[in-house]
């Protein structure tokens, strides 16, 4: 069975960074749904969403949330598949730092694997690690996602070196 990555969030105003993380999955040919699911607003779905998510054939959830981001630990503490994190810089928050240090600072039991602010695309990364652990074709996708990014920077290098930085800035 081809394992999926679900990817929920708090509020549709998550959606342009969590989308970040559905792109870089496409990239790296990992299957996903998307949806929002909110611990405050929708306490039973949140509740349904998490005890049906491995049967549903999910690999690991990558959750986001802003402000008092209570959804990812609240996934985390009702599934055993791993929950990474994103706390989002949502607009009234205090400077982001409400959504990192409560997805962040979860009780002992009951990890989050917690990314940066705003850290979708890696949180996908991630993820998709999580599935090529047991999908080879995953695995390959993610070795030669790792070798373009090197090779940009090998590249980038040489031209800062032959050209002279001054072009470069
Ligand atoms: N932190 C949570 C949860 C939750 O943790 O259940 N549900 C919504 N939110 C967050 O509230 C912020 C503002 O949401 P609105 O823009 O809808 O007012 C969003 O960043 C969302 O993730």
């Amino acid at each position: 069975m081809t394992m999926k990555v679900g990817i929920i969030m708090g509020s549709q105003s998550d959606l342009k960074v969590m989308s970040e993380a559905a792109q870089v999955l496409e990239e790296l040919g990992v299957e996903y749904e998307l949806t929002i699911v909110s611990a405050h607003r929708t306490p039973e779905r949140m509740f349904e969403y998490a005890t049906s998510a491995k049967e549903r054939g999910l690999a690991a959830i990558v959750a986001g949330a802003g402000g008092a981001a209570h959804l990812p630990g609240m996934v985390a503490s009702m599934t055993s598949l791993p929950v990474i994190g994103v706390p989002v810089k949502s607009r009234n928050s205090i400077d982001g730092w409400d959504s990192i240090l409560s997805i962040l600072q979860m009780p002992s039991g009951v990890p989050v694997a917690t990314v940066a602010l705003d850290g979708a695309k890696n949180a996908g990364i991630l993820a998709a690690k999580i599935v090529g652990a047991t999908d080879e074709k995953v695995s390959q996708n993610i070795e030669n996602f790792m070798k373009e990014m090197k090779d940009k920077v090998l590249t980038s290098a040489s031209e800062v070196e032959t050209q002279g930085w001054r072009n470069k800035i």
